[in-house]
């Protein structure tokens, strides 16, 4: 019915465009990243995450991935520098990931993908008013992207994967206080960064992305737990389950990426 999307074969990533003809637009994510073919900017500083205050509200399944939401209404969560000319505001992260065994990261390195994909979504709030308007400006967000690997246990995934029973439904959403992604970051924050779009519908062409070059390693186990969520709701006899939510490279259509030091 309508707009509706996901990652099957009769609603996904190849039939979007019927409902969102942007997705066959210039500035696509995700992309293939090929290190060598990224040009080094010496001009692009670090990047710096003032998570300090940082507040997460509630945890939530929207039918497509597990979103983790943010109070967004000052600065206390910010992105800032690297490509972006303003403080970009966390608004939520969420995961893409793949079946047992198989990848499921959607950004991908000379065609090699992850297990998993990790993103931060922040947007300018200098600009925009809302996130909404910000959503559809071609400067409006900065997703930060970061890698999952599988190998040993992640010592603060499982704040997140021992919540996830809480909203194992489509539409379901829970409390979720006091968590600082921080501590999902790698130690260096060495990135790539390009200019594209969200990577699932409305597939807006409104996102500086930073794609953070070393991966965080997490347990199948952990990983396993994110399987146990369901794409769909409590009330439907369905029961199917979350994985291979990530939509594949687009291409390049000419666009340069940048790589920091
Ligand atoms: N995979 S992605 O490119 O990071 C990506 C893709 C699609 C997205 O839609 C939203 N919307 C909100 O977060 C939102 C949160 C609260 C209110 C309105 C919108 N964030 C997205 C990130
Ligand atoms: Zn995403």
């Amino acid at each position: 019915t309508g707009n509706h999307w996901g990652y099957g074969k009769e609603d996904g990533p190849s039939v979007w465009h019927r409902n969102y003809p942007v997705a066959q637009g210039d500035r696509q994510s995700p992309i293939d990243v090929v290190p060598h073919q990224a040009s080094h900017d010496p001009s692009l500083g670090p990047i710096v995450l003032n998570y300090d205050q940082c507040t997460s509200i509630k945890i939530a399944n929207n039918g497509h991935s597990v979103v983790v939401e943010f109070e967004d209404s000052d600065d206390r969560s910010v992105i800032r520098g690297g490509p972006l000319d303003n403080p970009y505001r966390l608004k939520q992260f969420h995961f893409h990931w793949g079946g047992k065994g198989c990848h499921g990261s959607e950004h991908t390195v000379a065609g090699n993908s992850y297990a998993s994909e990790l993103h931060l979504v922040h947007w300018n709030a200098v600009k925009y008013k809302t996130f909404g308007e910000a959503a559809t400006a071609p400067d409006g967000l900065a997703v930060l992207g970061i890698f999952l690997e599988t190998g040993d246990d992640h010592r603060w995934l499982h704040m997140i994967t021992d919540a996830l029973f809480t909203v194992k439904f489509k539409g379901s959403v829970a409390d979720f206080k006091g968590f600082n992604p921080k501590c999902l970051l790698p130690s260096s924050l060495h990135y790539w960064t390009y200019l594209g779009s969200l990577t699932t519908p409305p597939l807006h062409e409104s996102v500086i992305w930073i794609v953070v070059k070393e991966p965080i390693t997490v347990s199948e186990k952990q990983l396993g737990k994110l399987r146990m969520l369901l794409f769909t709701g409590e009330e439907e006899d369905q029961r199917t389950r979350m994985e291979n939510n990530f939509r594949p490279p687009q291409l390049l259509k000419g666009r340069k990426v940048r790589s920091s030091n």
